[in-house]
């Protein structure tokens, strides 16, 4: 469904990573693990279709993102949606930043078909902010939040439009584990509507209890991909099992 093959990415003739080849199908969670700085959030943000590599495709569904024009492309990039490390919440209620991902994101003939659809963006923000355990909050204001909360509302911002591919950027990085445990679940609620998700993170028991499938980030590529059991137990690559184990210090 979404898929880099052969990525090669630069900042400033720095390689990030090269050759890399990444895809995540219907209703599947991938995590990517990776030491600080190796460039999981860059990746994340080639597959979201906001960077464009120097070399190689992304394409969604087959269609390359960067062969298209600039209004395809922005068509695309409406069926991915990101969550960013940090909750960026606007002044307003808790509903209004569920309900703005809903109105950026769909396009004007969707938005149309959802005013016919008597409340049906009511219905998307309510559902959205179920899942995430924020159903009660609606009407609270967003910068009253704890910092777990607004992570989580950030989170039912990008499920309320239904992407078909979710990218998460490091979302429990800075959370208590009720939180994290909430937007894990979320994570398996995604999956269970038909999205691909995307991990980055840092935690590789989070990604042992969240992915189906591990790809592990080291140095410019990807130094395995597979499902999560086998990266985890039985890694093919060296460097692979290194990092897995701890002993490879970056
Ligand atoms: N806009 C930019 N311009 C120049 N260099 C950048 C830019 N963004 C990132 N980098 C560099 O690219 C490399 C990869 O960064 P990136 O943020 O993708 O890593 P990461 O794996 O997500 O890190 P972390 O786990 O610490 O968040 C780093 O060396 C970073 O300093």
């Amino acid at each position: 469904m979404l898929r880099a093959t052969d990525v090669s990415l630069s900042y400033d003739e720095e390689a990030v990573f090269r050759d890399l080849s990444i895809e995540v199908g219907e209703g599947e969670v991938v995590a990517v693990i990776g030491p600080s700085g190796v460039g999981k959030t860059t990746l994340l943000r080639t597959l979201a279709l906001a960077l464009e590599p120097d070399e190689g495709a992304v394409t969604l569904d087959g269609t390359d993102a960067w062969a298209v024009d600039e209004a395809e492309r922005l068509a695309l990039r409406r069926r991915v949606g990101m969550v960013f490390q940090e909750a960026s919440l606007f002044d307003g209620t808790v509903a209004r930043n569920v309900e703005y991902g809903l109105r950026v994101r769909r396009s004007w003939s969707d938005r149309l078909a959802s005013v016919l659809r008597l409340n049906g963006a009511a219905d998307a923000v309510h559902e959205s902010l179920e899942v995430v355990g924020l159903a009660d909050k609606t009407d609270q204001p967003a910068d009253s939040l704890s910092g777990g909360e607004a992570q989580r509302v950030s989170f039912a911002r990008a499920l309320a439009y239904e992407p078909d591919a979710l990218l998460l950027d490091e979302p429990t990085s800075d959370l208590d584990p009720r939180n994290t445990a909430v937007i894990e679940e979320a994570i398996g609620e995604a999956r269970d509507r038909g999205i691909g998700v995307v991990v980055a993170t840092h935690d590789m028991h989070q990604a042992e209890r969240v992915a189906d499938r591990v790809a592990v980030l080291l140095d410019d590529g990807i130094s395995e991909i597979g499902p999560t059991e086998s990266i985890f137990e039985d890694p093919e690559n060296e460097r692979t099992r290194k990092f897995i184990s701890g002993e490879l210090v970056y």
